[in-house]
């Protein structure tokens, strides 16, 4: 996969070298080009902002840059991403569904965002996502850039050491991940649950499920609202 990412700001991407994406990159399971939206500009002072029309504070992105830095990063079959407080949720759906692409470009506005034209435009040529990863506004869309790409980049064959660990994750199958814990058995006298030093995989796998269903009603009962009923059995009812 090869992700562009368009910035006023490209240091802020720096940490896309590191860790588990820096490896994909490495390994080249994934490509990640940043460009500087300023090298797209004409003007002495590749100026990429101006006052809203209609009035309003802060200041707008202009059109001709970032047009000019879309048609030249972005080809014919890619995907563009424009991450903004007023976009689709990001989710671990939409990350799988963005794994799958071959090519990614991140467009990151910063100030009170694009000029809406640039996206309307680019939309003749490529699909556009605008796309919120929560629902706070950030001073750019860089932040959420990096996690975007790190969801969409742990999905990627090869990126993860143990694919495995994919299976049973918060949000994969609806539910909230279980708690997990490791050695020593008891830690300042508190104990890890007996059932999972049992060796009963059958009890383990049901343990688990039940402690699922209580962090997701606790933390998040929205999701248990979107599971079909066929999602829970009888015991399932009585947690
Ligand atoms: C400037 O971008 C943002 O403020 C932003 C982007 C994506 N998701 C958000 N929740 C905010």
């Amino acid at each position: 996969m090869r992700v562009d990412v368009v910035s006023i700001f490209p240091d802020y991407l720096a940490p896309l070298g590191l860790s588990l994406v820096g490896k994909a990159a490495a390994s080249g399971v994934l490509d990640v080009r940043v460009h500087h939206l300023r090298d797209f500009t004409h003007d002495k002072h590749r100026s990429v902002d101006d006052t809203p029309v209609g009035g309003g504070a802060g200041m707008v992105m202009r059109p001709e840059p970032w047009d000019e830095a879309l048609r030249t990063v972005a080809p014919e079959g890619a995907r563009l991403i424009v991450p903004t407080p007023a976009g689709r949720p990001f989710t671990q759906a939409l990350a799988a569904e963005l794994a799958a692409e071959p090519r990614l470009v991140f467009a990151c506005g910063r100030y009170e965002g694009i000029d809406q034209r640039v996206v309307d435009s680019a939309r003749e040529r490529m699909p556009v996502d605008e796309v919120s990863i929560g629902d706070y506004v950030l001073a750019g869309g860089e932040v959420a850039v990096l996690v975007m790409v790190e969801a969409v980049a742990r999905l990627l064959p090869g990126v993860l050491g143990n694919p495995d660990s994919l299976v049973e994750e918060s949000h994969v199958d609806g539910l909230l991940e279980y708690p997990v814990y490791t050695k020593p058995a008891v830690w300042e006298s508190r104990e890890v649950p007996p059932v999972l030093l049992s060796g009963h995989h059958a009890n383990i796998v049901r343990w688990r499920r039940d402690e699922s269903l209580r962090r997701t009603a606790r933390n998040r009962p929205d999701l248990l609202d979107r599971l079909p009923a066929s999602s829970f059995d009888d015991r399932d009812l009585s947690i």
